[in-house]
């Protein structure tokens, strides 16, 4: 079931490394904004990369696993902020506003239904199992999932949008990443969960346990990534894989979010594994899992702003630095045509 990606385009990579050093400024000195243009250039392919309008795209779900205590927020909270990003008043809604992103809200499996003609209805169930005691989903339904969220990122897409947010909104879903990050990499549960939404610290030693029984009862397969999405995972943790795919199938970069973003992204990689080659991390969440899936896709992050909220705000917070790698290559005099002496 992979899903072909293209190459990236080495040589403009090259072309615009070696029209960098040509601009009025100390070669190197733009640091990692210089990495940044050569890298968006070698996933577009263009020579100066067009990344606006970004789409930022929202999926919500409802997790089984909230009904045993793992969240410091009751699981209605899910529907009410998507009534929240209806009406513009979320975080991610100001800093979408504020970067002129597209943005798209999709219901890939609430409790409940909310009425609203810019909501996309594309719920595969009403919320998943309480993966403690039973599977999260079906295979079936986990694939559904993964592939509404291809098609809604590849809409947006072909409607313009050249860079890709990924964002959700689903209570529990900190527990649902842990378990999904701890069946994928090994990596001990100790080490991935954190606070989430922010639950007291005697609580974190309860939700491990919680994840930790689970996967011994549940045994995801490490190498079988719908398996994991199916017994521990989360719908809008597979749309975000799909739609992250989509993202790498037509050169889109994707700006990744937070740590439930993250897992999303280490799924789509055991999906098609050069998915990452279009990948760029927004952003540090506090969440102690975050940092360690960076570490074993091989990434840096942007940011480090101690967020640990999710809805895509981390990466949307990050994206003028996007822009200005892409506006240094685009705007900036070089040597020649500003007649300043270059290096000796
Ligand atoms: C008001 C509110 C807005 C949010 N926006 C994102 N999340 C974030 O918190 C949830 C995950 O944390 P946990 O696993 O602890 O439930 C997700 O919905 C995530 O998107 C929010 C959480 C709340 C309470
Ligand atoms: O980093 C995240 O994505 C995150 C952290 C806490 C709560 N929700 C999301």
């Amino acid at each position: 079931m992979a899903v072909p990606i293209p190459k990236r385009h080495e040589k403009t990579g090259e072309e615009v490394q070696k029209y960098i050093n040509s601009l009025t400024k100390p070669q190197g000195s733009l640091g990692r904004l210089e990495e940044l243009a050569v890298e968006l250039s070698k996933m577009t392919g263009e020579v100066f990369p067009v990344i606006s309008p970004p789409g930022v795209i929202i999926f919500a779900a409802d997790h089984g696993i909230a009904s045993e205590g793992i969240s410091a927020y009751p699981q209605e909270v899910t529907v009410q902020m998507v009534r929240n990003f209806l009406n513009g008043g979320a975080a991610i809604n100001v800093f979408s506003r504020s970067i002129c992103a597209k943005m798209c809200v999709v219901d890939i499996g609430m409790t409940s239904d909310i009425e609203h003609e810019q909501l996309k209805v594309k719920k595969v169930r009403y919320g998943t199992a309480n993966f403690f005691n039973e599977n999260a989903m079906s295979r079936d339904e986990a694939m559904k999932a993964l592939e509404a969220g291809y098609e809604q990122a590849a809409k947006m897409i072909s409607g313009g949008v050249k860079c890709l947010i990924p964002g959700e909104m689903g209570i529990g879903n900190t527990t649902a990443s842990s378990a999904v990050t701890a069946a994928i990499s090994g990596v001990s549960v100790e080490k991935l969960v954190g606070v989430g939404t922010g639950i007291e610290k005697e609580k974190i030693k309860y939700k491990q346990r919680i994840i930790q029984q689970a996967l011994e009862k549940r045994k995801p397969k490490a190498d079988d990534p719908i398996d994991v999405l199916s017994k521990v995972g989360g719908l809008e943790i597979a749309a975000m894989a799909g739609a992250m795919l989509a993202s790498a199938a037509n050169r889109t970069p994707i700006l990744v979010d937070g740590f439930i973003a993250a897992t999303a992204a280490l799924v789509a990689k055991q999906i098609s594994n050069n998915v990452t080659d279009y990948m760029i991390m927004g952003h540090c969440s506090v969440e102690p899992g975050h940092k360690i899936i960076m570490d074993l896709l091989g990434k840096k992050p942007l940011l480090d702003l101690q967020m640990r909220l999710g809805e895509g705000s981390g990466a949307a917070v990050a994206f003028p630095i996007l822009q200005s790698a892409v506006l240094m290559l685009k705007e900036m005099a070089t040597f020649e045509s500003a007649q300043i002496s270059d290096r000796e």
